[in-house]
Parts: C-alpha cells; structure tokens; sequence
C-alpha cells in the first residue's frame, strides 16, 4: 500500500528540476483534509453544524464547517511556508501568508474549503477544492497576479471528497490519482490509480429545478437524455447531490457529465472559475474527458477577478460535445448574451 506521502515523492522524479517544494505543498493540503475530515466526521457532536451568523462575498450565509475549514487549510499553508497567498471562496480579498515561513515561496492556492455547503447539516458528502500556480511576482508578499492566472498555469489541482469514505484526488499535469483515507492509519492510501473518465456514460448532473430559466440548448439537451423522440433508446439517469465535487467524482469513476449553466439567477453561471472550475476542469482532461462553458475551454478563460462565475459543462468528452452541439444550435452565442 502506498501512502499519499510517498507517491508524492516517488513522482517528484517527474519533474527533474524540482526541489520539493510543491510536494510539501500537496502534503500540507493532505494534513489540513485529515484534521477537516476529522470535523466533518462527528460534526453534530461538536456544535459545528448550523451557521456563523455571517455572510461572505458571495452573499452566502456562511456555514460553521465553511469557516473551519477555511482557517485549517489557510493555516497549513501558512506553516508549511511553501505559498505566498491564497485565494478563498471565504474571503473576498487574497490572503498573504506569514510572511517570515513563506518569504520565498513559490507558489499560489486557490481554495474552495468546502464545497457543497448546503449539504453539509445533513450528512450528505460535500468537498474541497484546490488549485496550485507558480506565483509570477518575485519573492517577498504575493501579488494578485499569482492567482489571476489562466487555468492552463496550473501545477497541480484536486479536490477532496468527503462522503462515505474520504478521497484525495489530484493531479501534477501527468494524470489522475485518487487516495482513501485509511482511518486506523490516519493516512491517504493510493486506491485509485491513473483514474480515466469513460468517454460516454448515460449519468446526466444539473439542478433541474432551474429549468425553465436554462438556456434552450440545455432544456433540449435535457431532452435529448429523457430520450423524448425514441423510446427505443437506452435510457440516461439524472443524478444531483448539489455538491459540485461530489457530482464530478461520481461522474468521473462511472462516466457522465455535470451542467451548471447561466441561468436567469445567475447570469455568469454560479461556480466560480478560480476555485471550483478551473481546478476540476485540470481533473477531468488529464482523466480524458472534457470541460467549456458550453463553448470555450474553460482553461483557456481570462481571469480578472478571484471570485468570477463561470458556466460549466464538465465530464465524459462525448456527452459534453453532445451538450456544446445543442447550445450551437439553441443557443449560439449572440443570441445567449440577450436572452
Ligand atoms: O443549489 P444549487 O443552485 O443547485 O447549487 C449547488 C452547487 O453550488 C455549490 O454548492 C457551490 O459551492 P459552495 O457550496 O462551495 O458554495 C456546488 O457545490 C453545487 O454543485
Ligand atoms: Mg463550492
Ligand atoms: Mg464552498
């Protein structure tokens, strides 16, 4: 059995200049998600359930378990002294780190320290993201710039999913590797190696209680898994945990495609490109598969802004092209803009 510890330095021979830097960073992020999985695990007995009475920029009444986790992982990093700043979905500006361990570190993080947040108080499997950029500005206290890079600058992203077990999955550029949290040993144990999304699958992922105000390329592409026009055809399944890591985990083992379009509410879509698209669109090409806003590449996007929205079609290659040919049809661009 091979711990996380250990694949991580295996596979820095990968990268002949490194000096192991990021590998400690990866290690970090694995020591914060065991003292969070802790948390999670027992949080009714804990007073951790329920809300903080505070709201963040999101304008998202910010749960117990949001802000816990926020502060385990910004500490992490802060100690582990190999990042400069990060970017939170929990906090509206960057956070530089301490300045005296991290006066030479190389590298950025964007967090989303638990994704899922509505599912939390009732014991559904939620997650955490994270995403990792060679920082751009010269040493000293990061810059904004670190982090307002484009997707295709990631060095290494993943997320951990906490449901009925705990996973870490996470990638360097080289392929995908998934490891279980083995309790009686407190360590991430690789259980899932070189994970491939399936190019197809019949699992379809969306919040359709938006429908009516989808775009008309997505309610035909809803459609088109119903198999309206042929009985004959195998049917899709639709499947929303409402935890967006979750619904791509599941998507990536079993093949299947996750959609959070613009909608009426939410005009840029809801995710945010930073935190939760770019860091699980870098998961889902190096596992083959595929992830745009419905047209672009969402790794190709300009980053202006830390908390920027971004519409996601994101899974197995062919269901996504699938989707990208219905909103071609129903909703070229121009149109999508007014409507
Ligand atoms: O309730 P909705 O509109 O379907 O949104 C659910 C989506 O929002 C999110 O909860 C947003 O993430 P946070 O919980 O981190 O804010 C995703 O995980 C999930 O896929
Ligand atoms: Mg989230
Ligand atoms: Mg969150």
């Amino acid at each position: 059995m091979k711990t996380l510890g250990q694949f991580i330095i295996e596979k820095q021979a990968d990268f002949p200049y490194a000096k192991g830097e990021l590998s400690r960073l990866l290690r970090d992020i694995g020591i914060a998600a065991k003292v969070v999985n802790r948390e999670i695990n027992k949080a009714g007995l804990t007073d951790k359930l329920g809300e903080v009475g505070s709201i963040n920029v999101q304008g998202e009444a910010q749960k117990i378990l949001d802000v816990y986790a926020n502060e385990q992982f910004i500490s992490a990093l802060s100690s582990g002294g190999e990042c400069c700043l990060v970017a939170s979905e929990e906090n509206e500006e960057v956070v530089l780190l301490n300045q005296t361990v991290s006066k030479n570190a190389k590298y950025a993080v964007a967090i989303d320290p638990l994704d899922g947040s509505s599912n939390i108080d009732v014991n559904v499997a939620v997650g955490t993201t994270f995403s990792i950029y060679r920082r751009k500005s010269k040493e000293g206290p990061g810059q904004l710039e670190d982090i307002l890079q484009k997707g295709t600058e990631q060095v290494a992203a993943g997320y951990i999913v906490y449901g009925s077990s705990t996973m870490l999955v996470y990638t360097t550029g080289k392929g995908v590797n998934g490891f279980t949290l083995d309790p009686s040993i407190g360590e991430f144990c690789l259980s899932h190696p070189e994970i491939k999304v399936p190019k197809s699958g019949i699992i379809y992922s969306m919040n359709e209680g938006n429908y009516v105000h989808f775009p008309e390329g997505v309610k035909k592409y809803i459609k088109y898994c119903q198999v309206e026009d042929d009985a004959t055809l195998r049917p899709y399944t639709s499947r929303y945990i409402g935890s967006m890591v979750a619904d791509l985990h599941r998507n990536l083992i079993k093949g299947g495609i996750y959609i959070y379009p613009t909608t009426a509410s939410a005009p840029h879509g809801k995710l945010r490109l930073v935190y939760e698209c770019n860091p699980l669109a870098f998961i889902i090409e190096q596992a083959g598969g595929r992830a745009t806003n419905g047209y672009d590449r969402i790794l190709d996007i300009e980053v202006t802004e830390i908390h920027q929205r971004e519409s996601i079609f994101i899974g197995s290659e062919d269901m996504v092209l699938k989707a990208e040919e219905f909103m071609a049809e129903y909703s070229p661009r121009e149109i999508s803009k007014t409507v």
